[in-house]
């Protein structure tokens, strides 16, 4: 009897112990898993872009030598552009020349000249020469259709004012387990004001800042305020700035609003930024020069967002493109020496009628419907 208690209780056990250890390498598995999303990275790869990040950047400030960072701070490294890194300029910004100038004068000047502005308490000295009257956005919100911009424009003032880029999806860090989330929050913040100037980019910002309904996740509702409460700690520098962008402005939290002083609208481009558009996005491209009317592809492109434009211009391309492989291939299979020597030399340059045809084939602009036109 005594025996088979025993031998009962060691069964027990050692299920006991192999459930233990399979709980553990499966939870030690999940946390430290990539999930493809770079904030989170764990993996040799993820860890070898922060290190080359944190190098590039020390590099770039070296008064961050002796900073250290902790893990959540590495991780969020993963999220973080360098302004030498970023492409995108504001020359390459088509038809948005007033949103720039003021975003320049708003966003770039309190970055690269924080001693002009004050942080708006009254024991900070900075900002004084205004009157204290001049001070820092701490939030900057970018709103409008999508594919209008909106990112390249955040982009774009990381690099002209040599801020780092931090840009955060805010539901990836929802998606975390319980406690992380705020973690990251927190680092996300800390390591902003270490790498200073630095422009936290929150790209749908109404996912994460929805109205706060009373059936808010209690787990979410507590990182929201923590984000209110690290987001105000952001006044006494100005050099961190919060930019958000949305499509949905009415879905954003009021309190989070308050916190998004400056807000700009970017529409669907009218028909002179079309224009603007289309030159710049057809910058390097070889146009027919009797058979191109750019007037008429801005007529015909009402309602269509830079976005849209930017396929079309593709599809342009890749139809000329087409055009001369299948003409190649054809001629090139003759034994004709006369029909060999037809081959075109390259691919044409571009024709309206490149663009016409597949605005007809995809139908993307709702022609004759109001627009901004
Ligand atoms: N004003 C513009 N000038 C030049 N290119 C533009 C412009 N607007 C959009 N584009 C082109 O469209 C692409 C997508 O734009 P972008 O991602 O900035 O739009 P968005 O407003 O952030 O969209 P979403 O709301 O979907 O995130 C850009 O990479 C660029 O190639």
């Amino acid at each position: 009897m005594g025996r088979s208690i025993d031998l009962k209780f060691i069964a027990d056990l050692s299920v006991l112990v192999g459930t233990g250890i399979s709980v553990y390498y499966l939870v030690s598995r999940l946390l430290n898993e990539s999930d493809g999303n770079p904030l989170f990275g764990k993996s040799k790869e993820a860890r070898q872009k922060q290190s080359q990040t944190w190098e590039n950047l020390v590099a770039m400030r070296p008064q961050l030598q002796d900073v250290r960072l902790s893990s959540y701070e590495r991780n969020v490294l993963g999220s973080v552009v360098l302004p030498q890194d970023i492409e995108v300029s504001f020359a390459q910004v088509g038809g948005l020349e007033d949103i720039v100038e003021e975003l320049t004068e708003s966003v770039i000047c309190p970055l690269t000249m924080p001693e002009l502005y004050s942080s708006g308490s009254s024991s900070d000295p900075s900002g004084m020469a205004s009157g204290g009257l001049l001070t820092a956005p701490r939030g900057v919100l970018l709103y409008g259709p999508p594919g209008c911009g909106k990112t390249m424009v955040a982009k774009a003032l990381a690099k002209e004012s040599g801020a780092t880029f931090v840009s955060l999806r805010m539901s990836s860090i929802l998606d975390k387990w319980y406690g992380e989330s705020n973690k990251i929050v927190d680092a996300v913040f800390s390591l902003a004001n270490k790498i200073q100037p630095c422009i936290v980019f929150i790209d749908e910002i109404d996912s994460f800042l929805r109205e706060r309904a009373s059936s808010d996740h209690e787990v979410t509702a507590m990182l929201k305020a923590e984000f209110m409460t690290l987001w105000d700690g952001l006044t006494s520098n100005g050099r961190v700035l919060v930019l958000g962008a949305t499509n949905r402005m009415a879905d954003i939290d009021s309190a989070f609003l308050r916190r998004l002083p400056k807000r700009f609208a970017i529409p669907l481009p009218g028909p002179q930024e079309r224009r603007a558009i289309l030159n710049i996005l057809l910058q390097g491209s070889e146009l027919d020069a009797k058979d191109f009317d750019l007037e008429a592809i801005v007529n015909a492109t009402r309602n269509m967002s830079g976005s849209d434009l930017k396929e079309l211009c593709r599809d342009a391309a890749l139809t000329a493109a087409r055009e001369y492989i299948r003409q190649k291939r054809r001629l090139a299979n003759s034994d004709d020496p006369l029909t060999a020597s037809a081959i075109p030399k390259g691919i044409r340059p571009l024709r309206t009628s490149d663009f016409h045809k597949n605005l007809r084939i995809e139908a993307r602009v709702p022609l004759g419907s109001a627009g901004l036109d």
